[in-house]
């Protein structure tokens, strides 16, 4: 008949399912009786989370070992791991869930860039962030997720539409980065009315449907404001980052304060503040001028307790009549080299 060693021997290395790690990780076998006349053996179990089917199929499993093993009967009681002990294994999970989202391929690291309101500029930081991680050598996609305001691939000057693999979609790709919006699914850019649940479902799919292939960087334009979309980010993404665009107005970085809250409800790190439009500088003098206020940035910074990534002036890209891509700064553009320098910063930060 088996031992108390025995047993614990045998169900060590069976996994929690929620936790993925085994019970000897999780201290999850918490007591074993043996009745050895009717070779009986019953076990409590603490588990990640109790009275669910994963429950019910570990015990089957649970059962299915000592059985195979010289036990008649198993008698078999769950209980909850205490919060310390998920908690420790939380990463983890989140990681597991991201993983399965992804279709099983590396995990990227998710940036979600938020604004307060409309207009800031949110896109414009999200496709030139892209741009400069991907100048520094990293493989990214972004997905445009700005239902009401799908821009990106105009930004990027994107013509064609995804082609269709089988099952799979495959983004867009253009100077190396990959894109998939919205805007790819929609006739004529015709507005679309959208309720709650099926922005969820419509992020899932850009996850879950698209071939995304290895990636370092997964940037999401969302929509401005706070709504379900940050919710359905959370519940989808537990370990995306936020990057908060505003502009200087104090009222804006007010408004986007807000923006930065719900990321903060929603336990996601914040990356840092970007001020858009800080200044315009005169190219005849060199003089700046402060035309949406000054301080926004930095009060925003501090009320998010982060800090300020960097801070871009007026000025649109240079105009190039080979590349048509109008909200592309270019490298050697003083706003391209402004990007470079938040996108090392943002790396320092996520890959630290
Ligand atoms: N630093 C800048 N200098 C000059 N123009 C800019 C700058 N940043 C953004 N813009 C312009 O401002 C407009 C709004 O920018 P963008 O679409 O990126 O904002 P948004 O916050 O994403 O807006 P929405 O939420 O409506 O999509 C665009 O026409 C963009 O080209």
């Amino acid at each position: 008949m088996l031992t108390k060693e025995d047993v614990i021997k045998l169900l060590n290395p069976i996994k929690d399912p929620f936790l993925h790690r085994t019970l000897e990780e999780t201290g999850g076998i918490k007591e074993i009786t043996i009745k050895e006349e009717k070779k009986h053996i019953s076990v409590k179990v603490a588990i990640g989370k109790t009275n669910t089917a994963e429950q019910m199929q570990l015990q089957q499993e649970l059962v299915g070992v000592l059985k195979k093993n010289g036990a008649t009967t198993v008698g078999l009681r769950f209980e909850q791991l205490p919060d310390e002990v998920i908690q420790k294994f939380q990463p983890a999970v989140d990681q597991a869930k991201e993983q399965s989202l992804m279709g099983g391929s590396k995990n990227p690291h998710f940036i979600a860039v938020a604004s307060g309101k409309g207009g800031v500029g949110k896109s414009t930081v999200t496709v030139n962030l892209a741009m400069a991680l991907m100048r520094l050598g990293k493989k990214v996609g972004i997905i445009d997720a700005d239902i009401y305001g799908f821009s990106i691939p105009d930004m990027m000057g994107v013509e064609e539409r995804p082609q269709v693999r089988g099952e799979k979609i495959i983004p867009v790709e253009r100077f190396g980065v990959k894109v998939i919006s919205m805007g790819f699914f929609v006739e004529d850019n015709s507005p679309i009315i959208w309720r709650g649940p099926m922005l969820g479902k419509m992020l899932n799919s850009f996850f879950k449907e698209v071939e995304w292939g290895d990636l370092d960087y997964l940037l999401l334009d969302l929509p401005p404001g706070t709504g379900d979309i940050a919710m359905d980010v959370h519940e989808l993404l537990p370990t995306c980052k936020e990057v908060i665009v505003t502009t200087p107005h104090p009222t804006a970085a007010f408004v986007a304060a807000r923006a930065g809250q719900m990321a903060i409800k929603t336990e996601h790190e914040i990356l840092g503040v970007v001020e858009n439009m800080a200044y315009f500088e005169s190219k005849t003098t060199g003089e700046k001028e402060f035309v949406f206020g000054r301080g926004g940035g930095q009060k925003l910074a501090e009320v998010l307790k982060t800090k300020v990534l960097g801070q871009l002036p007026l000025q649109q890209p240079y105009e190039d009549e080979d590349v048509f891509a109008p909200s592309v700064y270019q490298e050697d553009h003083p706003l391209g080299k402004e990007y470079h320098k938040m996108a090392a910063k943002v790396i320092a930060k996520v890959e630290e």
